[in-house]
C-alpha cells in the first residue's frame, strides 16, 4: 500500500481578478487509456501531452510490472513498448494505484483477459471504494477473486482465466470504467463482447481502440444509452496518442475566473468531447459568459480554446441524466452555485459518493463551513447562492484524500469574503500536479503549508 503522505495544508484569499491564457493539464482518462493500450499493442506507441499526475503515473508503473517498456522522452513526452494482447507477464509484485480509481479498474480488466494473477492495492481511499462492479462482469469472463477485503475491496488478487469468455454485460450503474473494464478483458476473448449502457459515459475507451486498429461498433440504446461491441482477439497496432486538456482539470480556473469579479482568462485547447461537456451546458444555462473559439479537431477529439469572462450567475436546476457527462464536476458546480443567485438543485448525484471521499456529503460539509446554505434531500444537492458573494472563513475543509474536494474549496477562497483554508492540498497532485502554478500565473493568491 502507499505509504500515507503527510497532510499539507492550503489557504485562498481574494486578491484581484484572475487573467491570462492558459492549458490545463493533460486529460487523465485518456493518459490512462493510452498507456494501457501502449502495454496492449505490439510495438511502440508515443503519447504526447501525457497528465504526469499521480494516479497516471501508477498506471504507467502497472503497466510496466506486467511486461511493457515504457520510457518518458520528455515534458508530457512517453514511449510504450506493447506486449500484445495474450502477451502480459503476471507481475512480481502488487500493483499499488495510489489513489486512482480508474487505473486500478481499467486494468482489473486488462488482468482478467490474461492467465495471469496479479494483486491490486491503493491507498486508504482507494481501499474503501466498490470493486465489486467491476469484480462482477469479470467472473462471468472466467476471472477468480483469489483474496480480497471485505466486501470485494482493495487490497485483492485477480486472476484471469486459460481463456476469456466474451459476454454482454449491461452495466447497472453508469459508469466508463465498468464499461471499459469488460471491454479490455474482452480484447483477449475469442469473439464479440458487448457491454449495454442505459446512459452513455465518456468513450475515449471505444475511440482509442479504434485508433489502435480494434474493430468496435457503438449503436444508440434506448433514449440516453449505447450498445457497444467489440470483436475480440486483434492485433493492436501502436498509435501516436495526442493528450487534450482535461475538461475536468480546466474547470477549476474555468469557474475562478467566473467568480472572481474582472477577470477573463482563456483555457488553450480544452477537449469538449459531448460526453465531457456538461459543465459548461449547465454554466451557461446559469448565464456564464464562456465562448468557444477556434473549436477544431486534435487527437481523435474535438477540442476548443474557452474564453471565460466573470460575470453575475442565477441558479439552476441540473437535471440527474447530465451526470455521467460532468460526474467529476458537481464539486466545483457547487462553489459556483454559491455565488449565484438563487437555489441551484443538482439532481441524481449518488454515484457521487463512491469517488475518492463521499463527494456529495464532503461538498455539503465544506459549503456548510464556509457559511454557504445548503442541503441534502435524498440524492439531491441544493446550494443557495449569495448573489455574487460567498462568506468563506473555514479553517480546514476537511478534503478525505479527494484532490477535487481540496482544488474546489481553494477556488472559492480565491473569491469568497474571507480566505479558506482545505486541511490537505498534497492529493492534488494525482490529477492537477501543476494546479498552484497555474492558479498563481493567473493572478490566484494561494499558499501552501511548508
Ligand atoms: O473512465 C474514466 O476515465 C472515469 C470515469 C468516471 O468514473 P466512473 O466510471 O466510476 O463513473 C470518472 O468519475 C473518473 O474520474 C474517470
Ligand atoms: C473520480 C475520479 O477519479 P478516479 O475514479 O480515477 O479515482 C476523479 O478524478 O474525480
Amino acid at each position: 500500500m502507499s505509504s500515507a503522505a503527510i497532510s499539507r495544508p492550503a489557504t485562498a484569499r481574494r486578491a484581484g481578478p484572475l487573467s491570462g491564457r492558459v492549458r490545463a493539464p493533460g486529460d487523465k482518462s485518456i493518459s490512462h487509456r493510452a498507456l494501457i493500450l501502449g502495454l496492449l499493442a505490439v510495438g511502440e506507441t508515443r503519447i504526447e501531452g501525457l497528465l504526469e499526475g499521480e494516479d497516471v503515473l501508477a498506471t504507467a508503473r502497472a503497466a510496466e510490472a506486467l511486461g511493457a517498456e515504457v520510457e518518458r522522452l520528455g515534458e508530457g513526452s512517453w514511449r510504450v513498448r506493447g506486449v500484445g494482447v495474450g502477451g502480459l507477464r503476471a507481475p512480481a509484485t502488487a500493483l499499488d494505484f495510489g489513489n486512482a480509481g480508474t487505473g486500478s479498474r481499467l486494468m482489473m480488466g486488462v488482468v482478467a483477459g490474461h492467465p495471469i494473477e496479479a494483486s491490486f492495492d491503493g491507498d486508504a481511499s482507494l481501499r474503501s471504494r466498490p470493486m465489486r462492479r467491476i469484480l462482477d462482469p469479470l467472473a462471468l469472463m472466467g476471472a477468480t477473486v483469489v483474496d480480497a477485503s471485505e466486501g470485494g475491496r482493495l487490497p485483492l488478487t485477480l486472476k484471469g482465466p486459460e481463456r476469456a469468455l466474451p459476454i454482454t454485460y449491461e452495466t447497472p450503474v453508469p459508469s466508463a470504467q465498468v464499461k471499459s473494464a469488460v471491454l479490455l478483458a474482452g480484447l483477449n476473448a475469442p469473439g464479440v463482447t458487448t457491454v449495454v449502457e442505459r446512459e452513455a459515459t465518456r468513450d475515449h475507451t471505444e475511440r482509442m481502440l479504434r485508433a489502435f486498429g480494434a474493430e468496435v461498433t457503438v449503436e444508440p440504446h434506448g433514449a440516453h444509452g449505447r450498445e457497444i461491441r467489440l470483436v475480440g482477439q486483434p492485433e493492436l497496432r501502436p498509435a501516436q496518442v495526442r493528450v487534450p486538456a482535461d475538461p475536468s482539470s480546466a474547470a477549476f480556473p474555468l469557474v475562478a475566473a467566473l467568480i472572481a469579479p474582472g477577470s477573463e482568462v482563456t483555457l488553450e485547447g480544452v477537449m469538449t468531447n459531448p460526453l465531457r461537456t456538461g459543465l459548461v451546458t449547465t454554466l451557461q444555462e446559469m448565464g456564464a459568459d464562456i465562448s468557444l473559439e477556434n473549436v477544431r479537431e486534435d487527437g481523435g477529439d474535438e477540442v476548443a480554446d474557452l474564453v471565460v469572462r466573470a460575470g453575475p450567475l442565477k441558479g439552476v436546476d441540473v437535471p440527474p441524466e447530465r451526470a455521467p457527462t460532468m460526474i467529476d464536476e458537481y464539486p466545483i458546480l457547487a462553489v459556483a452555485a454559491a455565488f449565484a443567485e438563487g437555489e441551484t438543485r443538482m439532481r441524481g448525484l449518488h454515484e457521487l459518493t463512491v469517488k475518492e471521499s463521499d463527494r456529495l456529503a464532503a461538498v455539503y460539509a465544506g459549503l456548510v463551513a464556509n457559511g454557504v446554505e445548503a442541503r441534502i434531500e435524498g440524492d439531491d444537492l441544493i446550494v443557495r447562492g449569495g448573489g455574487g458573494r460567498a462568506p468563506g472563513g473555514a479553517a480546514g475543509v476537511a478534503t478525505h484524500l479527494d484532490h477535487r474536494i481540496a482544488m474546489s474549496f481553494l477556488v472559492m477562497g480565491l473569491a469568497a469574503e474571507r480566505p479558506v483554508t482545505v486541511d490537505d492540498a498534497t492529493m492534488i497532485a494525482t490529477s492537477f500536479p501543476t494546479f498552484f502554478d497555474l492558479m498563481g500565473g493567473l493572478g490566484g493568491d494561494l499558499e501552501v503549508a511548508p
